[in-house]
């Protein structure tokens, strides 16, 4: 049998942590030996709870203790690690804050130059997979629109030129309204979707988004459509805020540990 494949995580947060813990419960051909916290007294009480033991580095140090790298940082952390990992040939680069790969100028060329292989699950949107086909046909027209509670956008948040309370939204209220690339720069933490969709589909600057703020809503929500010349898709996703971080949806985590176990799946399934 081969031996396994080398996988690291980058940040503990409620993704990483769910992502290490499933690797950690098993996950074929693959096997856990790394991690980078951002405190490390502080992600004992996490790191105790996995079986194995994988050694703590620092973030830049993570891409030479694996084959496989799992991001799932804040964005402001992000450059830390995606500076030293572009430039590693036959690594391959899962990525959670996908926004940052269209906010880095030359990332995605610089990776593809260096021999880097990048994945960015489908995260908190599904449809991707019409998406993907809708492209070989002919796109016409893609875009998104996502509502989130309020408090989902944290305390306080840009409505137009104003910081407004979200305690005080009391109705749906649109925050953005423009290109893909332009919603990651302005709501970096709560748009990853989008970047996601953009890379799939029209690219960055072609993927129409809309962001609102929705006291009518509980779940993070997330309607795609795409126009293409095989028809139209419209694919609505109505996703449980995580609990430990709300700004995520929870089914983000499973879908980067799905789009793992596929990685030495025999049977592939979906586009
Ligand atoms: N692709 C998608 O569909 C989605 C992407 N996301 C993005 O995924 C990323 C992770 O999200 P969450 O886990 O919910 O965030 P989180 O805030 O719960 O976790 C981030 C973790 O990174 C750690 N960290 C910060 N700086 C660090 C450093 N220098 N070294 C090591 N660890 C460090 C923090 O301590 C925290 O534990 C975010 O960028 C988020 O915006 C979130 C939801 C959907
Ligand atoms: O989790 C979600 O629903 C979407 C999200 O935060 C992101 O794309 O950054």
């Amino acid at each position: 049998m081969a031996e396994p494949l080398r996988v690291a995580v980058a940040g503990l947060g409620s993704i990483g942590m769910r992502v290490a813990t499933a690797l950690d419960q098993g996950v074929d051909g693959l096997q856990l030996v790394a991690v980078a916290v951002r405190d490390v007294r502080s992600a004992g009480a996490r790191l105790s709870g996995l079986r194995s033991s994988p050694v703590v580095l620092p973030l830049a140090e993570l891409p030479d203790a694996a084959e496989i790298v799992v991001e799932c940082l804040p964005p402001s952390a992000f450059s830390t690690l995606g500076d030293v990992v572009v430039n590693l040939s036959g690594k391959t680069f899962v990525v959670a804050s996908v926004g940052q790969l269209l906010m880095r100028e030359g990332f995605l060329d610089q990776a593809r130059i260096a021999g880097l292989r990048i994945m960015a699950p489908s995260g908190a949107v599904a449809g991707l997979d019409g998406l993907r086909a809708a492209r070989e046909i002919g796109l016409e027209a893609v875009s998104l629109k996502t509502r989130k509670p309020p408090s989902s956008f944290g305390e306080g948040v840009m409505v137009g030129e104003k910081t407004v309370a979200t305690s005080g939204i009391d109705k749906a209220t649109r925050l953005f309204s423009g290109s893909a690339r332009q919603s990651i720069a302005a709501f970096p933490k709560n748009i990853n979707v989008a970047a996601t969709v953009a890379l799939a589909g029209l690219g960055a600057d072609r993927t129409s988004v809309e962001i609102w703020a929705d006291p009518g809503v509980f779940m993070n929500t997330h309607e795609l459509t795409i126009r293409s010349k095989g028809g139209t898709l419209k694919v609505v996703s109505e996703n449980l805020p995580d609990e430990e971080n709300p700004k995520s949806s929870a089914i983000t985590a499973y879908s980067i540990i799905a789009a793992l176990r596929r990685m030495n799946s025999a049977l592939s399934v979906g586009t």
